[in-house]
């Protein structure tokens, strides 16, 4: 064993992050290594839903929309949301799914480069981001292309054709953090509008949009920043771009919605690029979520994912090296976001079996074990042991069991 224990407990001791995990529910012993999937419960939320519900819906009604602030929800959490990736106030709005707001800023792009036609991404990216692109081009009647090419083609496909670019910052799979500032400076010499998928990003490593004249973003709010499952995700439109007309022209988005006019006027700023009723409840827990995050300094944020991560690459290596485990994600700290991947033969069953010894992280097709590391509420000894664990599964090839080789319909 290449640690010593007493090294990891002063780790643990001197880490100026450590009193976060106690504002989450975490059951003792196991070891969550999935909220880049879905981020853990903070115990603040459920009384502060409880409150929303009982309080501000039960006894307020429809007088909480001003009430309690419902109406103003998106805007107030996007401004704290703001602050994490380096956005100003009144660019960011939290609303809809991160799927529904790659189409408001696909189309708003698009709307901003009139005379171009293409749509560009990596072969590689999340999917939905590529399904989202491929649905435009379909509704244009193929007048738009979708245009996925490999990672490493991206920056050289750009031309005076493409209207926009759509690259997620952290990838979902690897962990690759690709360059914001440089990607973004490379397509706007090409006159490109770069969109940022931020949802393996926010509240998982520095970000700063507006450092890297990024025009548009969006991001769960699920994962890192913890608004519980399906939050509300989240939309940033450069100040620059808030005279783009909506496509998703609903009327929440209205300059004035209680006026009932017969025809769309935008509203001024972000809030144009609202569309429906907000789901308030949704928000409430987002909100809960959003405010753990702006507590923490996220440069310590960022140092401890790196040594967390880290310590997990050099015990894997030393306690599972015999095991058949290859490292995905980079090995260069400064490219590797806050999870670390590997590739195995039997990663499915191996991420199955982890779950009975209570180490929970996730598998990604065809053959990618990927494991997220949450500096708020993971500690140092628990990623020796999270290691130790899958030694042991290994080991006993507890993995090897028909029940574990069944393919669950989501993962
Ligand atoms: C990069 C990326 N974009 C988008 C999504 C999901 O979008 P939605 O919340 O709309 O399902 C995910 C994960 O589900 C993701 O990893
Ligand atoms: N959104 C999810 C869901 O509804 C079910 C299961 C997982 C998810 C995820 O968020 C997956 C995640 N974006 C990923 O990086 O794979």
């Amino acid at each position: 064993m290449n640690f010593d224990p007493a090294e990891i407990a002063d780790l643990d001791a001197r880490d100026p992050l450590r009193a976060f995990r106690d504002e989450f529910q975490l059951r003792h012993g196991l070891i969550y290594v999935d909220g880049n999937s879905l981020g853990a419960a903070p115990k603040a939320t459920a009384a502060q839903l409880a409150a929303a519900v009982s309080q501000q819906w039960g006894e307020g009604l429809i007088t909480s929309w001003l009430g309690a602030n419902w109406s103003t929800a998106p805007q107030r959490i996007g401004d704290k949301i703001a602050r994490i990736i380096g956005a100003a106030s009144g660019e960011v709005i939290a609303a809809d799914s991160t799927s529904v707001n790659i189409f408001k800023a696909l189309t708003a792009a698009l709307s901003l480069r009139p005379d171009r036609h293409i749509i560009l991404s990596e072969s590689t990216n999340f999917p939905t981001d590529v399904y989202m692109m491929q649905g435009i081009s379909a509704f244009s009647g193929g007048r738009i292309q979708s245009v996925a090419v490999e990672p490493e083609a991206v920056l050289e496909r750009l031309d005076e054709d493409v209207a926009v670019l759509l690259l997620t910052q952290v990838h979902y799979k690897s962990g690759l953090v690709r360059d914001m500032a440089e990607v973004t400076r490379r397509a706007h010499e090409k006159g490109v509008l770069v969109i940022w998928d931020l949802s393996h990003s926010a509240g998982a490593i520095e970000v700063d949009l507006n450092g890297a004249k990024a025009d548009f973003a969006v991001g769960c709010g699920y994962k890192y920043l913890n608004g519980g499952p399906g939050a509300p995700a989240f939309l940033f439109v450069a100040e620059r771009h808030h005279s783009a007309r909506p496509v998703l022209s609903g009327w929440f988005g209205h300059a004035s919605p209680f006026t009932f006019e017969e025809d769309y006027r935008p509203a001024e700023g972000i809030t144009r690029f609202l569309c429906g009723t907000p789901p308030v409840l949704g928000l409430v827990a987002l909100e809960a979520g959003v405010d753990l995050l702006c507590r923490a300094d996220m440069r310590e944020l960022r140092k401890k994912s790196l040594r967390l991560s880290q310590l997990f690459i050099e015990q894997m290596e030393e306690r599972c090296g015999e095991f058949g485990f290859t490292l995905v994600s980079p090995l260069e700290p400064d490219l590797r976001g806050s999870q670390i991947s590997y590739a195995h033969p039997n990663s499915y069953e191996i991420v199955q079996a982890l779950k009975a010894f209570e180490v929970i992280g996730d598998f990604r097709a065809p053959d990618v074990l990927r494991f997220g590391l949450t500096p708020l509420y993971l500690r140092y000894a628990d990623i020796v042991e999270a290691v130790e664990r899958i030694r042991e599964v290994c080991v006993t090839r507890a993995w090897d069991k028909p029940e574990y080789r069944e393919r669950a319909a989501v993962t």
